[in-house]
């Protein structure tokens, strides 16, 4: 998958939805949430690329951290339809999330490489920090961080800005109420994946707004 343009993802556990490409341009499959991921998976039939994830409990996810939370991750760079795959940060620098990565490569799938930060912002400095490490290993670095004010939104935004402007490809948004807009505003300063949950009742993060609202909001901002 790409990530030269922005990627609308609509996130899901359950496969089976459909999900067209009037508002999204991928699927992420959140196989720490779903029933029987990898059935679902060769199963799918669905129209869009899917972004496949395995997000551990410490970044958010409901996945335990064993050996087979990678490992099934793998295995879902098998399917065809897996065009990218999302690594944390913190199993890459834990020296597990390497070889994940290299199959990834192998198959030719993409690889974003994630941070979740559900308390705070990190300081400017430690958010290009944090992106410039995950560029290192991902084609995308991602960054999702806990705004409490806009200044934090602002920081974000700039952070997004600058590292773009280095040429890199970053994700970036403000989870929960404060940030929420940072998830419109942000593709306008470089940030090439948004989120927003296929079932509005089954957000995978705080602050989500739904998939055509999101859709229609960045649409609307675009400068041109
Ligand atoms: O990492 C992200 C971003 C996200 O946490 C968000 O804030 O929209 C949603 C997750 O599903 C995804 O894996």
């Amino acid at each position: 998958m790409e990530f030269d343009s922005f990627v609308l993802a609509a996130a899901t556990d359950d496969l089976s939805q459909s999900v067209t490409g009037e508002y999204a341009d991928a699927v992420e499959f959140r196989i720490d949430l779903a029933d029987e991921p990898l059935e679902q998976l060769s199963e799918y039939d669905g129209g869009l690329p899917i972004i496949a994830t395995n997000r551990v409990e410490w970044e958010g996810g409901e996945a335990s951290d064993t050996p087979d939370r990678l490992e099934a991750l793998r295995t879902a760079t098998e399917h065809p339809r897996v065009e990218a795959i999302d690594v944390e940060l913190s199993a890459v620098a834990a020296g597990d999330g390497l070889a994940v990565i290299e199959d990834a490569r192998d198959r030719d799938v993409s690889v974003i490489v994630s941070t979740h930060d559900f308390e705070e912002t990190p300081s400017g400095p430690e958010m290009q920090r944090l992106l410039s490490r995950a560029g290192e290993y991902g084609d995308v670095g991602k960054l999702a961080v806990t705004a409490s004010t806009l200044d934090d939104v602002l920081q974000l935004l700039a952070v997004t800005r600058a590292r773009t402007q280095t040429g890199q490809q970053v994700a970036t948004m403000a989870m929960g109420a404060v940030g929420r807009h940072s998830r419109a505003v942000a593709p306008l300063y470089g940030s090439r994946i948004g989120y927003a949950p296929v079932d509005p009742d089954h957000a995978t993060a705080p602050g989500q707004y739904d998939l055509e609202t999101l859709r229609r909001l960045i649409e609307q901002l675009k400068a041109e």
